[in-house]
């Protein structure tokens, strides 16, 4: 399994402002740039902080790469995939239509009613007890034939996924904007390191939109 974590940030660092809503920091050429990533992946993944603040689709937008995945024999947008503790996932959620396959990865002790109501929409994986486990949860969705993921946001998974040692790229666009606040989401948020901060190897610098592309590879110690 191969996982990139890709995000767009303010220059600041911030995904998006304290309110959580969905703040456009990529210009035309990275929305571009991450709808080639989707296209090129298995699975998009993203937490269920982001499905509440932003109902995304997660699909392919360009005709001629949904065509390309086609000709490929493969679906026209990856699968998508919410980490969602309590299946707390609206079933009215762009995620959970038919225009791709979904898998909502919640706990062993999610309310019943909740794991029922996603369960006619998409693939449940049980991992783990009060947090999905994502070791548990990404090995489920490697079995599954998902193994080239890129993972899109927010800040609490994208920093769970580090600490999980899960993460082999962090592709960022840092954008031409402040944002500010200290309680607005950053690329990793959840409890933050003190010590034995994970280092990062720069690959690749390119410059897009008025900012630009940071491409970082993460050691990784453990496999899925
Ligand atoms: N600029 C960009 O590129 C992007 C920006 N965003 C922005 O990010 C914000 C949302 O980010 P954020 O609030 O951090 O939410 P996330 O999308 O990271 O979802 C976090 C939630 O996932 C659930 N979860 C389940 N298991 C785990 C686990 N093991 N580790 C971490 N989380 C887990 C938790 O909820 P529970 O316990 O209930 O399961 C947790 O609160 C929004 O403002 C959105 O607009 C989002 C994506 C991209
Ligand atoms: N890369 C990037 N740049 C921004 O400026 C953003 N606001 C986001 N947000 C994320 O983009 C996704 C939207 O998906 P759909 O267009 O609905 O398919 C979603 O993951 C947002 O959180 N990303």
């Amino acid at each position: 399994m191969h996982v990139v974590v890709n995000a767009a940030m303010s220059a600041d660092g911030k995904l998006s402002s304290r309110r959580r809503e969905q703040v456009r920091i990529s210009g035309e050429a990275d929305f571009d740039r991450m709808d080639a990533l989707r296209a090129a992946s298995d699975a998009v993944v993203v937490g269920v902080g982001t499905v509440l603040a932003d109902d995304p689709h997660l699909t392919v937008k360009d005709d001629e790469r949904r065509q390309r995945r086609l000709d490929a024999g493969k679906s026209p947008s990856p699968a998508r995939v919410v980490v969602d503790s309590r299946g707390r996932t609206p079933t009215d959620s762009a995620v959970l239509d038919d225009a791709a396959e979904t898998y909502v990865c919640v706990t062993e002790d999610a309310p019943t009613e909740n794991v029922d109501a996603l369960a006619e929409r998409a693939t449940v994986v049980p991992a783990g007890t009060g947090r999905v486990d994502l070791r548990e949860a990404f090995a489920a969705l490697e079995s599954a034939g998902l193994e080239s993921i890129m993972v899109e946001g927010g800040g609490e998974l994208i920093f769970s996924l580090v600490e999980a040692d899960l993460v082999d790229e962090l592709r960022v666009f840092v954008g031409p904007r402040l944002i500010g606040g200290r309680d607005a989401p950053t690329v990793a948020d959840g409890e933050g390191y003190v010590a034995d901060f994970p280092e990062l190897e720069l690959e690749a610098v390119e410059r897009l939109d008025g900012g630009v592309v940071l491409s970082w590879r993460i050691e990784s110690d453990a496999a899925v």
